[in-house]
């Protein structure tokens, strides 16, 4: 097991999910499924709601933005009443999000509809968030030393509340100081790690941010962030320029802080 030692000027502690706190093939094979079979049975049920209608309203904007992409699928606007007309949009809709998830788009639109999706899923009892095992330890004892921690991940903060309040290890939500999503910006985005750093109230370079994605890395890093990147099973390789570039991390237990024994 290696050791990586926290610079002394770091405060707080910004975890990605996928990839870092919990396993990507949870995402993939359990969360991304449950959204493409149910999401056409979710806006059937839910269409008359506000929530929905303003779902529906982002994705809608998004298919205009997204109107040059190869395989776009535009989301007209409701034409007139009935039945056909309301199943004509609903499919629209339906196309649209298996389109992007197909791509494994990050779009706000979509993850604000996923994460609403995910309620019943969570609330029922069908998923629970699936999280490495040295995470809640790891954080215990970060906390307890005097760091913040907090959550940054393109899903959104709702989905983030879902998946850390019923988890595996029960409900760990007591664990974070804060939740961030990509209404601070994309995570590819070093604009996205100073916004964050302004609204923890701290520098950028007393955040250390740890991920399984080089690019969000970079972009962290260009904004003065401590980063790691985590290498956990199931992630993408790593280049051998990557692999020698970054400070690695494969479990939490491996960051070492200055205060700790
Ligand atoms: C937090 S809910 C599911 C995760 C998700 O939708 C996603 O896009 C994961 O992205 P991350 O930034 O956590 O790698
Ligand atoms: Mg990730």
């Amino acid at each position: 097991m290696g050791v990586l030692p926290v610079p002394a000027e770091v405060r707080a502690i910004l975890l990605d999910i996928e990839g870092t706190t919990t396993p990507i093939a949870f995402v993939q094979e359990t969360l991304f499924p449950y959204i493409k079979d149910n999401v056409k049975e979710y806006l059937r049920a839910h269409w008359e709601e506000e929530e929905c209608q303003r779902d529906v309203g982002l994705l809608r904007k998004q298919a205009q933005e997204d109107s040059s992409l190869d395989g776009a699928v535009p989301i007209p606007l409701e034409s007139g009443s009935g039945e056909e007309e309301l199943e004509r949009v609903i499919q629209a809709v339906v196309d649209n999000v298996h389109w992007q998830m197909s791509m494994d788009r990050k779009t706000t639109a979509l993850k604000q509809l996923q994460g609403h999706m995910w309620r019943a899923a969570y609330a029922t009892g069908l998923v629970k968030g699936e999280i490495f095992e040295d995470v809640v330890p790891a954080i215990r004892k970060w906390r307890e030393a005097g760091m913040k921690v907090y959550i940054y991940s393109s899903g959104s903060i709702e989905a983030q509340k879902l998946l850390f309040g019923y988890s595996t290890e029960g409900d760990i939500l007591e664990l974070f100081d804060g939740h961030f999503d990509t209404k601070i910006g994309p995570k590819v985005e070093s604009e996205s790690y100073r916004r964050i750093a302004a609204s923890i109230g701290c520098a950028t370079n007393n955040i250390l941010f740890l991920t399984d994605i080089p690019r969000e890395a970079n972009a962290a890093e260009e904004a003065d962030t401590h980063v790691a990147v985590v290498i956990r099973p199931g992630n993408a390789g790593l280049t051998d320029d990557e692999k020698s570039y970054y400070s690695l991390i494969s479990s939490f237990t491996e960051l070492f802080l200055p205060s700790s024994t």
